[in-house]
């Protein structure tokens, strides 16, 4: 029973999917109003707890909002519910025609004596308001009465609990149709919709839980079966990876030999951050190629690690890669290239991609690559290649790929499919594809991880993993989502225990074992 909980609980869906989804279920037997009277009752059963945690008085006035489809059906059966559970009910109708089984239910909710309005100007005052108006049906934009209806509600300063996805949005974009409500807290009903991992969605959502229904696992089976898989990623999937097994005989260089190439005189601490990041992971062997300058600090703060001093710019930048005796880039098994390096380091990324290693770009990594032609020069990669761009890069790296800012998920899908590379967009929700389609999410993130540095160490971290799964039997894919999971596991407790002002990069790099004990 928990496996398959935590199998749903990885499953992320479109609409589209949802529907076929619920039609098998349908076509198998189930009646719809069972559904209904059976999902609506679990959500009326989930809030008295979710408001026990909050100052809402036993008693007080819930105002329910009802749209014209199957949403506002749940929200009526909840009204019901929460009526002869003995709170206040009013209900908010706008609509004058609605599907059959949601008017069978506002009908009884008026025999029952519960008042019905029409219009926003008619109603009481409320301490809770019960979001039904729009779900997963939703395709078009909201215009008026309805849409500055939503903008009002939104001004009352009233707790908003929406059903299934707050009205308004996307259920697959997660793009604002029109308007939407804002909401406190959200039930997504079944299956986790993808609009919980856009991030433009995100401060519609409030804070949001799955309501399991029962989905048979074989349902959801027949209908992905041939789509690209988007996979949540969970504690047990992520812990399942964390640590790196390691067998008792072993050696340094079995465990990995990670080459980190990055700072510049101008950036020096970036390349400290790659490097304790890099330590964080327990990767075998540490070498990192900075200009020459910078050696002695970086010993000083990495004593474990090999430090290759290099030739410099007149701007202090890498001029030329000078590896010790006996090496070449073959000799690692993964190479991490980008923070802090400045654009003077042309060269070097172009010297590090031509490599057959693994390798990881990042910052002006991902910069010079966006001068070189991403995909055109990707292509000719034989080794994998890892991106991890924010927005802004993204952009620079892809011109012509959907817009992130429009659709995040679909943009990295494209970005990874065009350029053969796994591509990680960061993000309050960072997303990972591969060029097969598939994209793995990172549920949950801090506000504090968004300052100067914090990328740097999830590039160390990447590439101390990637180099260390080279010999582990462990998926690019799945070191790469493991990695991002951790490092936004150590920006939660890191907030937790020092507020989200206190999460500078350095102390970040201190929470990450922390995070994993
Ligand atoms: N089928 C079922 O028994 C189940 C349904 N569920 C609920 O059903 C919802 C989906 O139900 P529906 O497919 O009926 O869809 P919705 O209830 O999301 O709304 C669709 C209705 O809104 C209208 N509409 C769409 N865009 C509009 C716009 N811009 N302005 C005005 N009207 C617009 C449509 O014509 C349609 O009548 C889910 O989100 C969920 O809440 C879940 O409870 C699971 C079980
Ligand atoms: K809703």
């Amino acid at each position: 029973m928990e496996d398959r909980q935590e199998k749903i609980s990885q499953v992320v869906v479109t609409a589209g999917q949802m529907r076929d989804i619920e039609k098998r279920i349908f076509a198998a037997g189930m009646p719809v109003v069972a559904l209904m009277e059976k999902v609506a009752g679990l959500i009326a059963r989930r809030i008295p707890e979710v408001l026990s945690n909050t100052s809402f008085l036993r008693g007080s006035c819930i105002g329910i909002l009802v749209g014209p489809g199957h949403n506002g059906g749940d929200a009526l059966v909840v009204a019901r519910e929460l009526y002869f559970r003995g709170h206040e009910i009013w209900i908010y109708s706008p609509f004058s025609k609605l599907k059959e089984l949601t008017s069978q239910h506002l009908q009884y909710a008026q025999s029952l004596g519960i008042p019905i309005y029409q219009t926003i100007e008619q109603l009481p005052n409320s301490d809770l308001l019960i979001d039904g108006l729009f779900g997963f049906g939703l395709e078009r934009n909201l215009t008026d009465p309805i849409a500055s209806a939503i903008n009002q509600l939104n001004e009352l300063s009233v707790p908003i609990y929406s059903i299934d996805l707050p009205s308004g949005l996307h259920t697959d974009t997660g793009e604002v149709l029109g308007t939407a409500i804002r909401a406190t807290h959200t039930f997504c009903l079944g299956l986790w919709k993808l609009a919980f991992f856009q991030d433009q969605a995100l401060e519609y959502m409030g804070k949001a839980e799955l309501i399991d229904f029962d989905i048979p696992l074989v349902d959801v089976e027949a209908v992905l079966k041939d789509a690209p898989r988007i996979k949540r990623i969970t504690p047990a999937t992520a812990l399942d990876t964390l640590p790196l097994p390691r067998p008792p005989v072993t050696h340094k260089y079995k465990e990995g030999h990670l080459l980190l190439i990055c700072g510049s005189r101008r950036y020096a601490g970036g390349a400290i951050l790659t490097g304790l990041g890099a330590r964080a992971s327990g990767v075998g062997m540490l070498s990192i190629a900075v200009p020459e300058s910078l050696k002695s600090l970086l010993v000083s703060h990495l004593p474990e690690a090999l430090i290759v001093g290099c030739p410099e710019t007149e701007t202090g930048a890498i001029a030329q890669l000078q590896l010790p005796e006996n090496t070449n880039l073959s000799s690692f098994n993964a190479i991490a290239c980008g923070p802090g390096l400045t654009r003077d380091a042309t060269p070097i990324v172009q010297e590090v991609i031509k490599s057959e290693r693994p390798l990881i770009l990042d910052a002006d990594g991902l910069n010079i690559l966006a001068q070189m032609g991403a995909i055109a020069t990707l292509k000719k990669r034989q080794a994998v290649t890892v991106l991890t761009p924010h927005t802004g890069e993204f952009e620079r790296l892809f011109p012509d790929v959907t817009d992130a800012k429009h659709d995040r998920v679909k943009a990295v899908q494209e970005a990874a499919a065009q350029s053969e590379a796994v591509v990680l967009l960061k993000g309050a929700r960072t997303a990972i594809a591969n060029p097969q389609g598939a994209v793995w999410i990172i549920p949950e993130s801090t506000p504090a991880l968004a300052r100067g540095g914090s990328g740097d160490v999830l590039t160390g971290l990447l590439g101390g993993l990637l180099a260390q799964a080279a010999t582990k039997q462990i998926s690019v894919e799945d070191i790469v989502a493991t990695a991002a999971w951790w490092h936004s596991q150590a920006g939660i407790l890191a907030a937790q225990e020092r507020t989200e002002l206190g999460v500078d990069a350095f102390t970040l790099t201190q929470y990450l074992m922390k995070a994993l004990t």
